[in-house]
Formats: C-alpha cells, sequence, structure tokens
C-alpha cells in the first residue's frame, strides 16, 4: 500500500494515523481516549477474552540498545550470538558478516557516519558510543508518516541525548532541522521505545512501536507481549478485558519488589507508578520486598511503611512500633542483596545459594532473582544438571508460577517459559529417576505453555 499524499496526513487523527500506519488484517480491538492514569491511553472496543491477540505492532525504527552495560550486538541483525568484528568500510559499527555489513539497515547508516564523523582511538575499531547512535539516526531515514507518528508520541527531554554523543564525532555540522528532530526521536525513544530480545538467537534490540506507545504502564498489566520472528511486538491479553477497560502493558520486570520497580521507572521514564500494587505493601501478599526484622528476638518481617513515599520507614509485621528501619537503609540492604544474588548465580554454587536464601524472606526479590536464572538462564543443558540442581530448578518453578498467580499476572509471556522449563524437566525427571510422574499434570503443563507460547497470528509474508 503506498503512503497517503503529504497534506492528506496532516490531517488524520493520531488513531487514523496508526491504523495507517499498521495496515493490520486483524480487527480492530483498540481505541485511544484520555486515560485517568497518564494522557492518552488504549482502551478496548469490545471484551477481549485471554490470550487473545490485540495487536501486532509494527516498528517505526529499531537497532540497539542505548546502554552503556549491554555488550554490543551487531548492527545488522542485532545478535551478539556471532562475534563481531569493525564494519570494514571503516565506520566504526560492529558486524557480524558480510551479508550484515552489505544490508539495507547498515548501508545507510554507514555511509551517513563515513560522511560525518572522524573517529579515532576506538577499542578494536568499534565505537561503543556511535553504536548508542544508530537507532536514532536510524531515524533520519523516516517517511513522512512514520516522522507524523513520532511527531504525536509523547517525549520527553533526558539528561543523556544521544545527539550530544554523536556531536563529539562530528566534523560536519548537521543541517538543523535533522539536529532538531534527532533530539527529538532520542527523548521520543527513551520514552516509548520497548526493549527487545527474540527467537533464541541472542538478539537484543530497542524498538519504537507506534502503537504500543499508546499503552501506559502498570505492574499488574491485563496483556503480555513478545516479539515475532519480524520482530514485530505481539501484544496479547493475559487476562479478560472487559470493554472499555484501559489495555496496560508494563515498562519494568514483573518480579521485582516495589522499591526497585519504582525507582526503576523515576531513573528510566521519570514518572512514579501509583497502581493498587504499588500502593499495597505487601504486593498482593507476595511481601517480595520484605527484610527480616533484626529486633531480637522478634522473626517478624519488615516492609514500607507508605511504599508510595520513598521516604518512610519501614514497619515490622510484629507491630512493635519501636521495630523499624529508615527506608535509606531498607533501600542499601536490598542492593547488596541484589548484587550478591547477581554474583551467586554467576558462580552456580548451589549450597551457597542455598545458605544465602536462608537468610532472606521466602519470596525476597533476590531470592526471585536467583530462581529465575536459574529457571530460564542457567548454563548447560537439562540432562547435564545434577540431580540437586534439578530438584532446585523445579521447587523454583512452583515459586515463581505461584508469584505469577499471587500478582495476578495471567496468562503472561513468563509464566509460559516457566512452564515450558518444567515440563521439560519432568520429563528428565522421570527418565532419571524411573519414577512415574503425573501424566494428567504433565499434559495439562504442556497444554497451557504451548497455549501461552503460541502466536495465534502468522507472521505476514514481508514485501
Ligand atoms: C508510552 S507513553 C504512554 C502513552 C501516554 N500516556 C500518551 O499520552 O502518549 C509513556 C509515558 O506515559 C506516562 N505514563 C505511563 N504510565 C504511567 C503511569 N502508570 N503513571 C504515570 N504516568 C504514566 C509517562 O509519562 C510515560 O513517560
Amino acid at each position: 500500500m503506498s503512503e497517503p499524499r503529504d497534506d492528506l496526513i496532516d490531517t488524520l487523527s493520531v488513531e487514523q494515523l496508526l491504523q495507517l500506519h499498521l495496515k493490520s488484517e486483524l480487527p480492530c480491538l483498540w481505541t485511544i481516549r484520555d486515560s485517568h492514569i497518564h494522557g492518552r491511553g488504549l482502551f478496548a472496543t469490545r471484551d477481549i477474552e485471554q490470550g487473545e491477540v490485540i495487536f501486532r505492532d509494527e516498528t517505526l525504527v529499531i537497532g540497539p540498545r542505548s546502554g552503556t552495560s549491554s555488550d554490543p550486538v551487531c548492527v545488522g541483525c542485532l545478535s551478539n550470538s556471532s562475534p563481531l568484528s569493525p564494519c570494514s568500510k571503516n565506520c566504526a559499527l560492529p558486524v557480524c558478516s558480510s551479508q550484515c555489513e552489505n544490508s539495507v539497515q547498515h548501508s545507510w547508516e554507514c555511509s551517513f557516519l563515513r560522511d560525518h564523523c572522524t573517529v579515532e582511538n576506538t577499542k578494536d575499531g568499534v565505537s561503543l558510543d556511535l553504536v548508542r547512535t544508530v537507532t536514532p539516526i536510524r531515524c533520519l531515514q523516516m517517511s513522512r508518516l512514520k516522522r507524523t507518528i513520532v511527531r504525536a508520541l509523547e517525549t520527553r527531554e533526558f539528561p543523556i541525548c544521544e545527539v550530544d554523543v554523536l556531536k563529539r564525532y562530528l566534523h560536519k555540522k548537521l543541517p538543523a532541522e535533522d539536529d532538531k528532530f534527532l533530539r527529538l526521536c532520542c527523548g521520543t525513544l527513551d520514552t516509548n521505545a520497548y526493549a527487545g530480545t527474540g527467537h533464541g538467537k541472542g538478539l537484543i534490540f530497542r524498538g519504537l512501536y507506534a502503537l504500543s506507545a499508546m499503552m501506559n504502564h502498570s505492574c499488574t498489566p491485563n496483556t503480555t507481549y513478545w516479539f515475532d520472528e519480524a520482530n514485530r511486538m505481539v501484544v496479547k491479553a493475559a487476562r479478560t478485558i472487559g470493554k472499555e477497560e484501559e489495555i496496560l502493558s508494563t515498562y519494568t520486570s514483573l518480579l521485582w519488589g516495589t522499591a526497585t520497580r519504582r525507582s526503576f521507572l523515576s531513573n528510566t521514564k521519570e514518572f512514579l507508578c501509583r497502581c493498587a500494587r504499588c500502593k499495597d505493601p505487601t504486593e498482593f501478599d507476595t511481601n517480595l520486598s520484605a527484610i527480616y526484622c533484626k529486633t531480637k528476638p522478634c522473626g517478624g518481617i519488615l516492609l514500607p511503611g507508605n511504599p508510595l513515599d520513598i521516604k518512610s520507614d519501614w514497619l515490622c509485621s510484629s507491630k512493635i512500633k519501636e521495630h523499624k528501619m529508615g527506608a535509606q537503609k531498607a533501600f542499601q540492604l536490598l542492593n547488596i542483596w541484589s548484587k550478591v544474588a547477581q554474583m551467586l548465580t554467576e558462580n552456580e554454587d548451589l549450597q551457597q545459594i542455598q545458605m544465602f536464601l536462608k537468610g532472606i524472606p521466602e519470596n525476597s526479590q533476590s531470592g526471585i532473582q536467583i530462581r529465575k536464572y536459574f529457571v530460564l538462564q542457567s548454563k548447560g543443558q537439562i540432562t547435564d544438571m545434577t540431580d540437586e540442581i534439578l530438584l532446585f530448578k523445579e521447587q523454583s518453578c512452583y515459586k515463581l508460577l505461584d508469584l505469577i498467580k499471587r500478582l495476578k499476572l495471567g496468562r503472561n509471556y513468563l509464566k509460559g517459559l516457566i512452564l515450558q522449563e518444567l515440563f521439560h524437566l519432568l520429563h528428565e525427571k522421570s527418565k532419571r529417576s524411573q519414577v512415574q510422574v503425573d501424566q494428567d499434570q504433565v499434559d495439562s503443563i504442556k497444554t497451557e505453555f504451548e497455549k501461552i507460547l503460541k502466536f495465534d497470528v502468522t507472521p505476514q509474508e514481508s514485501g
């Protein structure tokens, strides 16, 4: 379908622009309206069943992530699974093959950077600074329709703008109009982009998705999303969504405690969530943020007195007034635990992990962080795992599933991944111990994870 005339584009509403951009063959289940949460939001035009695909979103732009901490990816295929080398045309960006080097995706920015920048003293011929600027630079290639959509999205200025990073390398001034549009794109990406990983191919990217950018955030979202083979964002209903209900997404990890989620949102998106989960110190009785009260002989747990007030004291479940901790100290403790958990997962030393878990409350987020790692990312094949690790992994699956249920996350994508792992490990367990597993349970696990992980929409042929 060709784009409409420029003068027509200017007369369209945001909703019309998005429909034009998506060219979707799916029935339109959404509309854009004012939200009581913030600005505009996406609303259901009819009841949407749990598991139903609500929309499949096309990228406005896609490229490497902007963070300095992530490992570089190939700028062509956005994967880190093959060894990278600098582009032979000396643009100082990493690629994994000549195919990626000569891809349409990379060729434009390659000549842009060679034409505008001087890059010296790079590490191994690659400039990590310039990698960060690639996604915004790609916005300069946008069509009139895409530029109009970008201008219609919410944007804010963040302290670090990739244009300023780019400027350190420029020997040629950018036209004022490009400079202005690039700055707008940086703010729009920071406000709206989703970070993606995908397809078991080591893909790590940042994509700006036009319709998804209309979804406000909730820490118990009613949707879940994944990226299909063409990097389109598939958004499904995690729970039943009633007609007129707001369609909500999440911008954080759902298994973090409230303090961590809120500080992440405040630092990266510059807003503070006030959803029902954030308001409840126990987070629906999960006690994800809990710390043991060390006032002897108490044995209670400490939780934030008012989770919406970052400075409020943490109070003890014993209700003894003197048993409390200042917020700053509680945050420090959670941070230390999180770092220890990270270290322990890297070493995969089960004995040390078990000791650590004994010292923190049952569902504490650092323990959950370790369990999630063991379920989804632990090194090696399931068949090579010791019985102890297999058992720990199984227990962790049940713990995480229980948490997801209590947090009311519905048919969340993470739940699908955990069930899939549980299915494989029950199979392995039955092989090892020659113990008959409950076949009905295994079958129902399989049915459930296949339902969640299956894409009801077959990706369209491109072109
Ligand atoms: C992707 S946009 C969402 C759509 C936006 N409401 C609009 O009108 O275009 C993200 C921005 O919406 C706002 N926002 C989203 N969820 C929020 C929430 N739960 N509480 C407060 N602000 C929120 C924040 O300003 C955030 O930077």
